[in-house]
C-alpha cells in the first residue's frame, strides 16, 4: 500500500513509499483509509520537532472502514466507518486512563508519531481506541473533527469557557476556524479572532464578533479594548511564541489561557501579573474517545461545519508548503478513494 513516510534527514516533507503492513494481532483491525487531513502537528512530525521519527507514516485525521477484525474483537465489525486519531491508545488501567484523561497517559501511543498513522491506503488500529464516525456526518468532514475540532471543543471545556464571555482565538488555520464555531454555536460565547487575511474574513464570516489582524501594533491593548477589559479564555493554535505572550497580556483578571499550538519555545509570564491577576495557564491537549464522540455528534448535528478541500496523496508536499506558509482556509484532506 502507498503511505506518506516521514523522510530520513527530517527535513520537514513527506516521501511517498510502498510500504508492507504486518497482519493484524489480537484487539485490533485493519481499516481501508477513505480520507485523511494533514494537521500542523504533521508538520512538526515531519520537521522532528519531537524528535526524529524518521520512516513514520504519518496522519492522524484518518477516517476509513473496516475490513479486517481479530477473531477476539466484538465492537468492531467490518463496514464500519471508523476515526483514527492522534489519541489513538493508552494502557486502560493507570491514573489518567481511569480519571477520563487517557491522553496523558504515560504508555499513550500516538497516531502518526509512535505508532504508523493514516496518511496511507490502510491503516491498523486497536479496536477499543477507534472511534465510530456516526451515520449523517460526512466523512470528509469527520476528518477535521477528529483532531482539529475535538481539540478545539476540549481547548474550551479546559477553559471553562462559559456562555456570553470573550474567548480570543489566536490563529484561525485548520483548528482556529473549528474553534470559532465551537465558541459561538456551542459555547454561547463572544468571539475575538486574531488572525490576518483569508482566515480572518472567514472567522468573522463564521460568526466571530470582532476580528484584528495579528500583526497590528499594541495588540494586547487591541483586544483589551474590544472586549471590554479582556478575553476571559484565550485559545493559542498560532505556531509563534509570539502569540502567546500577546494572549497573556489580553486576558482579563481570573482568565485562561489555553495553550494548544506546538512552536519551539517559551512564553514569557510575568510571575506579578499572574498571581495578582489570578491568571490560569493551561495546555490541552487533543481530547478523550468520549470528547471524539461528542464532536462527532455536533457535526452530525450540524452545529460546527469544518472547511475542507480534497487534494490527491501525490500532492502532499505542495499541502505542506501551503500550510507552511499560511494559504490553507479550513484543511487539505487526502483522498484515497481514487
Ligand atoms: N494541543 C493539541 O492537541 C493540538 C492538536 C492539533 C494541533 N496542534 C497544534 O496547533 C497548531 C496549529 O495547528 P493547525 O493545524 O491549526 O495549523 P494551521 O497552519 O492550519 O493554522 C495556524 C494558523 O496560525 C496563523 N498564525 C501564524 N502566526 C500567527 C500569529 N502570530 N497570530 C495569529 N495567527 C497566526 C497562521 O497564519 C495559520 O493560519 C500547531 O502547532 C499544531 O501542531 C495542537
Ligand atoms: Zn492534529
Ligand atoms: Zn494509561
Amino acid at each position: 500500500m502507498k503511505a506518506a513516510v516521514v523522510r530520513d534527514n527530517s527535513d520537514g516533507y513527506v516521501d511517498i513509499k510502498d510500504v508492507q503492513l504486518r497482519p493484524i494481532e489480537n484487539g485490533e483491525a485493519l481499516v481501508q483509509v477513505e480520507y485523511c487531513g494533514l494537521c500542523h502537528t504533521d508538520l512538526h512530525v515531519a520537521n522532528g520537532d519531537f524528535g526524529d521519527q524518521a520512516g513514520r507514516i504519518i496522519g492522524h485525521e484518518g477516517v476509513g472502514k473496516v475490513i479486517q477484525v481479530a477473531d477476539d474483537v466484538d465492537n468492531l465489525k467490518i463496514g464500519d466507518r471508523v476515526s483514527i486519531a492522534w489519541f489513538f491508545k493508552g494502557c486502560g488501567h493507570c491514573e489518567y486512563c481511569l480519571s477520563g484523561r487517557e491522553t496523558l497517559c504515560r504508555e499513550v501511543k500516538n497516531a502518526g508519531f509512535t505508532v504508523d498513522g493514516a496518511m496511507a491506503e490502510q491503516v491498523i488500529v486497536d479496536a477499543k481506541y477507534a472511534v465510530k464516525v456516526p451515520e449523517g456526518l460526512d466523512p470528509i468532514e469527520a476528518t477535521s473533527l477528529t483532531c482539529a475540532g475535538v481539540t478545539m471543543y476540549k481547548a474550551l471545556k479546559v477553559g471553562h469557557t462559559k456562555p456570553g464571555q470573550w474567548v480570543e482565538m489566536v490563529g484561525a488555520g485548520g483548528l482556529g476556524n473549528l474553534g470559532v464555531q465551537f465558541a459561538n454555536n456551542v459555547f454561547g460565547a463572544n468571539v475575538i479572532a486574531v488572525a490576518r487575511g483569508n482566515n480572518l474574513e472567514k472567522a468573522e464570516e463564521l460568526g466571530a464578533k470582532k476580528g484584528i489582524d495579528y500583526r497590528s501594533e499594541n495588540l494586547s491593548e487591541k483586544v483589551k479594548e474590544e472586549t471590554n477589559g479582556g478575553a476571559h479564555v484565550s485559545v493559542i493554535t498560532a505556531v509563534n511564541p509570539i502569540a502567546f505572550d500577546q494572549a497573556i497580556n489580553a486576558l482579563r483578571p481570573d482568565g485562561h489561557l489555553v495553550a494548544v499550538a506546538l512552536p519551539k519555545g517559551n512564553m514569557d509570564l510575568n510571575i506579578a501579573q499572574t498571581v495578582l491577576n489570578g491568571i490560569h495557564v493551561e495546555g490541552s491537549l487533543v481530547g478523550t474517545r468520549e470528547d471524539l464522540r461528542e464532536t462527532f455528534q455536533f457535526g452530525a448535528e450540524g452545529k460546527v461545519k469544518p472547511i475542507v478541500h480534497t487534494r490527491k496523496l501525490s500532492e502532499i508536499n505542495d499541502v505542506i508548503d501551503e500550510m507552511k506558509n499560511g494559504k490553507i482556509v479550513g484543511r487539505m484532506v487526502i483522498d484515497f478513494t481514487k
